[in-house]
Parts: C-alpha cells; structure tokens; sequence
C-alpha cells in the first residue's frame, strides 16, 4: 500500500471516532477525511526569497481546530519525525566530503535539518536553512520558469529527456548534469531543506515529513507541465541522426539488471497498483481524459 493510502485510511478512522463522540458534526469529518490529498508546498512561490519556509513546516508547536471548534495547541507533525520503537538497525552515517559534516543517521533518534556534526545535536538549525533557503529561492524560480519554456516543435523524447531527468540519458556530445531538469530542481531543494540532516541524503530523506509537501509539489509541477507539452513523452526510444535507440537504465535498479531497456509499459518495482501489478510509467502520467481541465 502507497503511505497516500495509508495516511487516507487512519484519517478516516480517526473521522469516524470523531464523529461517533461528537454527533452534531456528522458529515463534517468523513466528508473531509475523504477530500484529504497530501499538501504541497510551492517552494518556486514569489515570497519565498523573503520569507523562506512557512511557520506551520518547521515551528514544534501548532494551533488546530479539534472536535467541536476547540483550538488545541498539539506538537507539530510537520517539523520532525520521532522513530518508533528507536532507530533502525541498518542505518549508518553519512559523512559530506566537502564540509566534513557528518550526519549520525546510526544515532539521531529523530530526523534533523541543519544539525551540528555531532551525534547528539541539541536540534535543527532553521536559521540556518532559512538563511540557505532565501538565498537559493530566486534561482530555483527562475528554474521552474524555465522549464516552461519549451519550443513547441522539439523532439518529443529528448524533451522529455531534458525536462525529466538530471543526467541525460539521450546521446549527447557530451555527457553533463542537467541541474535545469526537474530532477535537479528538486535535488537544490533537497539540499537547502537538509543542510546536515535528513533531506540531503536520498536513503534517509523520506523521513522527514517535509519530504512529502516536497515531494507533492515536484508531482504538481510535471502535472502542469504534462498539461503544457501534451506531445512530450518517453516513448519507446529516441531517434538521434535517423538511427533509433532504447532507453536504459545504465547503472540498473534493485530489481532491474545493467542497462536494462525502459518501456512506458514496464513495472515501476516497489510501487504497486491496487490490483498488485506494478504501476507503469503511461499509468502514472496525469494527463488523461479524467483530469482537470479537461483536455479535448
Ligand atoms: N543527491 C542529490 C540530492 C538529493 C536527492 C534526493 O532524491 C534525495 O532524496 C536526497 C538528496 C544531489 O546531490 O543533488
């Protein structure tokens, strides 16, 4: 089961508590745990070069609106995450050649941003990332834009290569990192978000509950962008001096061998369907007769 429905199925039985203690907001609760889909945050928005990350993603305390218009002060799920039952037994350190700052993923019992190089850190450093993360702002907005500035007349899979990916798979003169790719935006606000912590380390970053509202908003940008370039695709290969090549997956997967040829139709193991096949690269394209707005 993907974490969306898990996180959909325990709002909806925390609604129908709710609503079972409280019987005068029948219908507000279900009605809402149903409507619920995991929040963005629009990291390339205007203010951001002024005022950073919002509050309500990193203050340890928040303000909600509990059963029966009570306000509650609770602790704040968004700002960090705690492990259960202590930290997993395969996690190890990961130290940043370049800073020499060492991330204690083997002993940090929650997950950090910014944290000092030591094992048992007092907590996250938000000025730090704030600091980070306004003066990163610009550039990544500029990059977004960018990536709507396609020509309307381009080779469908190498656009979709350049667009999609931060190491071009398509033959190129030479090989480069394409940090304009929405892959490498989304890698600069992995790293501004982490500092030495969590978000900067692919093994780890999925714990820090910010990943999410990350996450959301890398999904929203290529659904906008889908919408934009409706003849971009991956296809089945790509066509460089007449002849046509496959894309592969150079360094493999945990599940697929060197060089294995990548279809729009293969499986996209770990991440299954409720049908228990895995979902496929067409599958999981926004753009389709069911989505908004329409496309006629
Ligand atoms: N490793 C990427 C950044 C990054 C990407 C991720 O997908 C991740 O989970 C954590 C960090 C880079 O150096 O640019």
């Amino acid at each position: 089961m993907l974490i969306e429905q898990s996180i959909g199925n325990i709002a909806e039985q925390l609604a129908h508590e709710i609503e079972a203690n409280n019987p005068h907001e029948n219908g507000v609760w279900i009605k809402a745990a149903k409507e619920l889909r995991f929040p963005y945050w629009d990291w390339a928005d205007k203010d951001v070069p002024e005022n950073g990350l919002p509050p309500v993603l990193y203050k340890e305390k928040v303000e909600i609106v509990a059963a029966g218009g009570k306000k509650q002060i609770v602790g704040n799920p968004l700002s960090f995450f705690s492990y259960v039952g202590g930290v997993p037994s395969d996690f190890s350190d990961e130290k940043d050649d370049t800073t020499g700052q060492v991330a204690y993923f083997s002993k940090w019992q929650k997950t950090y941003r910014y944290a000092y190089s030591t094992p048992d850190p007092e907590g996250s450093h938000i000025d730090l990332l704030q600091k980070a993360f306004k003066a990163g702002a610009k550039d990544l907005r500029r990059r977004v834009a960018l990536l709507f500035a396609f020509n309307d007349d381009e080779n469908p899979a190498i656009a979709w290569d350049d667009f999609s990916n931060h190491t071009a798979e398509s033959k190129r003169e030479i090989d480069f990192v394409n940090r304009g790719s929405l892959e490498g935006v989304h890698d600069t606000v992995h790293l501004l978000l982490g500092g030495n912590g969590h978000m900067s380390y692919p093994d780890y970053a999925g714990f820090d509950p910010i990943f999410f509202l990350h996450h959301s908003n890398v999904d929203r940008l290529l659904a906008l962008w889908e919408w934009c370039y409706t003849e971009y695709w991956m296809e089945s290969g790509y066509e460089h001096d007449g002849e046509q090549y496959p894309w592969t997956q150079a360094r493999g997967t945990y599940a697929q061998v060197y060089n294995e040829q990548l279809l729009p139709d293969g499986p996209l193991q770990p991440f299954r369907t409720g049908q228990g096949g895995y979902w496929t690269s067409s599958q999981a394209r926004f753009l389709h007769e069911q989505s908004y707005p329409k496309c006629t």
